[in-house]
């Protein structure tokens, strides 16, 4: 994807004033409430108008004010998934997928929608009143309307947040699913961190209406933690679990991890805060936590009283965060051995 963007927009409190270029295809909007993330879909999308400046997707001029184009929403080609997923109510879950769908010129349609019933996990849901739908399958069968429409762009303004915090997560296997099998661009409107990094490789920072920060967004959340980012969370994939003693016992990379939390198939993701893991200079001699892992120190960085360890342990990564006292008491610096402990606990299960 590549999408260059100029935009001004003024409203009465608040004006929007922007320029970047996003080549990634899994792009994020960052920002806090009223920062401007709508209004920047919105002008991409169509549904307002910008005062000035232009927007480019890939060959396509969608707007220049210079130029007087402005493409119709519907001539853009970028579907929209919202926060609500403002389906039919009076139309059956087939009918709402397909509507718009007769509208996209048969050598357009390149989506077998069977295919991507699979890959959303809709099928049975087809026959169902729309009224009888959970949240977050409301928002698969919004996603498979919009990629049904076959756009080259899709945006999605905070497609998770009107979810329960129990259902929010489950959602986010789907999404990738779309990516991997359609590779359609994809832009993630948010203001959670964790969303973010969950769902965009590269990110856009917006603040009072102005670019604050571009870059990875792993980069960007292990380096712009000082303003205002208590802790890290590392984020772990593990595969399923077998039991183990009380516990249950995981493959990550080359190493084993105990933790007290189950969970099944291959697809699953704990989150262990940095301040929830220990160093120590050699392996303590007896310890409550029942992971020790052998990790060598690849980065080090402080802001304030706080200081992130990056971790190599086995050919995973970990970050842990101390106070400078420590870094001196453990001669921490670039290439040094470190054990870590981890208790069984501080693993706790996002999806
Ligand atoms: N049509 C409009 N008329 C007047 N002000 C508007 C309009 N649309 C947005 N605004 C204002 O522009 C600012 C940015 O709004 P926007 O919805 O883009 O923020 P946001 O970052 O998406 O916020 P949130 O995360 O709460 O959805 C806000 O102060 C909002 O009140």
């Amino acid at each position: 994807m590549q999408l260059d963007v100029e935009l001004k927009k003024s409203f009465k409190n608040f004006t929007l004033d922007v320029a970047f270029h996003l080549s990634s295809p899994r792009t994020g909007i960052f920002g806090p409430s009223g920062s401007g993330k709508s209004t920047i879909m919105n002008l991409l999308s169509g549904l307002e108008l910008p005062d000035s400046g232009y927007i480019r997707l890939g060959d396509a001029v969608l707007f220049d004010a210079k130029k007087k184009i402005n493409l119709k929403p519907d001539q853009r080609n970028v579907g929209v998934v919202f926060q609500h997923a403002h389906l039919f109510p009076h139309m059956s879950v087939k009918r709402n997928i397909f509507y718009g769908y007769k509208r996209v010129k048969l050598e357009n349609r390149r989506i077998d929608p069977d295919g991507l019933f699979k890959v959303l996990g809709i099928t049975q849901l087809l026959s169902r009143d729309v009224s009888t739908l959970s949240g977050g399958e409301r928002q698969r069968i919004a996603l498979a309307r919009t990629v049904l429409s076959n756009p080259q762009l899709i945006l999605m303004d905070e497609p998770l947040s009107a979810l329960d915090e129990g259902h929010k997560f489950q959602i986010i296997p789907y999404l990738k699913n779309v990516f991997d099998n359609y590779g359609i661009p994809m832009i993630f409107i948010s203001h959670s961190v964790l969303e973010m990094r969950m769902m965009t490789d590269e990110v856009l920072m917006i603040q009072k209406g102005r670019v604050l920060q571009h870059g990875a967004t792993e980069e960007l959340v292990k380096k712009s933690w000082g303003r205002g980012l208590e802790s890290y969370v590392n984020l772990i994939h593990l595969g399923g679990a077998s039991p183990y003693k009380d516990l249950f016992l995981y493959k990550w990379g080359d190493a084993r991890l105990i933790l007290t939390e189950p969970a099944e198939g291959e697809n699953n993701l704990f989150e262990l805060d940095s301040r929830d893991i220990l160093l120590f200079k050699r392996h303590p001699e007896a310890t409550s936590a029942r992971n020790l892992l052998e990790c060598t120190v690849t980065d080090i960085y402080s802001s304030g009283n706080r200081v992130r360890v990056e971790l190599v342990c086995g050919n995973e990564h970990l970050i842990a965060q101390i106070v400078p006292e420590s870094v001196h008491e453990l001669g921490i610096e670039e290439g040094a051995l470190v054990v870590a402990a981890i208790k069984a606990s501080a693993f706790k299960k996002i999806f």
